[in-house]
C-alpha cells in the first residue's frame, strides 16, 4: 500500500467519454499527474465489459480512478475526493449556497442529461432513432442548464471562479454537437463553453489531445 501511495494515479478513460473527461479537467486544473489506462467503449463490443475491468468498475463504465491506494468509480465522487483530498486550486466555492449551485447544475447535467444519452441507451433506442432521441434530451436539459445559469453565471457557471460544474458542462456542450442540437437558444452556456474553450486544462483534456483518440480524428 505504502508503494501505491507513491504512484501516479491512473485514470480508466475513453477518449470521447464525457465523464471520463470531467475527471480530466479537473485532475488538469488541480496539477496533478496521471497517467491513462485507456479502454475502448467500441472495440469488441466494448472493453468495459470483460471479467478484468468489471473487477475496476462494477458499472462497466469509464471513468474509474485508481489513487491513494484506492479505485474509485463514478466521476462526481470522483471528483469531490480530489477536492477534498488535494484543495489546491478549489473547484468548489467557499459560500453554501454557491456550493449548492454548483451541485445543481452538476446534478442536472450528470443525472437529468448524460445518462439518457449515453452510449448503452442509444445502443437500445437503435440506430434509426438515436440522434433525435438525444437531441430531445439534451435539449430538455439545457433548457434547464441556460435557467439555472442565468442567476448563477459570471464569467463562468457559478461566479468567476472555475468549478466543478464547469467541468461537467464542457463535455456536455461537445456531445449536444455531436448530436447537432441546436445551441442558439442557449447563449450562456455557449457564452461559457467559449470562455473555457482556450484553457489549457480544458485543452488537455479535450478528445482529441487523448493518446486513445483515433489519429484521422486527432488531425
Ligand atoms: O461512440 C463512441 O465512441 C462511444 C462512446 C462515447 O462516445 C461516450 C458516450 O457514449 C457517452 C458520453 O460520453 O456521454
Amino acid at each position: 500500500m505504502g508503494e501505491n501511495i507513491e504512484e501516479a494515479p491512473v485514470l480508466y478513460s475513453y477518449w470521447r467519454s464525457s465523464c471520463s473527461w470531467r475527471v480530466r479537467i479537473a485532475l488538469n486544473l488541480k496539477e496533478i499527474p496521471y497517467d491513462i489506462k485507456a479502454v475502448s467503449l467500441i472495440k469488441g463490443g466494448g472493453e468495459q465489459h470483460c471479467n478484468e475491468y468489471r473487477e475496476v468498475n462494477p458499472m462497466e463504465q469509464v471513468p474509474s480512478l485508481c489513487i491513494d491506494g484506492h479505485t474509485l468509480v463514478e466521476s462526481l465522487s470522483i471528483m469531490h475526493y480530489l477536492e477534498e483530498t488535494r484543495p489546491q486550486r478549489p473547484l468548489m466555492p467557499q459560500d453554501c449556497f454557491k456550493r449548492a449551485k454548483v451541485r445543481e447544475i452538476c446534478e442536472v447535467i450528470s443525472s437529468g442529461i448524460q445518462p439518457l444519452q449515453n452510449l448503452i441507451v442509444l445502443i437500445h433506442v437503435g440506430e434509426e432513432k438515436k440522434k433525435e432521441w438525444a437531441q430531445h434530451w439534451i435539449t430538455r436539459g439545457f433548457r434547464a442548464v441556460e435557467k439555472l445559469l442565468s442567476s448563477s453565471a459570471g464569467k463562468y457557471c457559478v461566479g468567476d471562479d472555475i468549478t466543478l460544474a464547469d467541468c461537467c458542462l464542457v463535455p456536455q456542450v461537445f456531445n449536444a454537437r455531436r448530436f447537432h442540437v441546436d445551441l442558439r437558444p442557449f447563449p450562456i452556456i455557449l457564452r461559457i463553453d467559449r470562455e473555457l474553450e482556450n484553457h489549457p486544462a480544458f485543452r488537455a483534456a479535450h478528445p482529441s489531445a487523448q493518446p486513445d483518440c483515433p489519429p484521422e480524428v486527432a488531425k
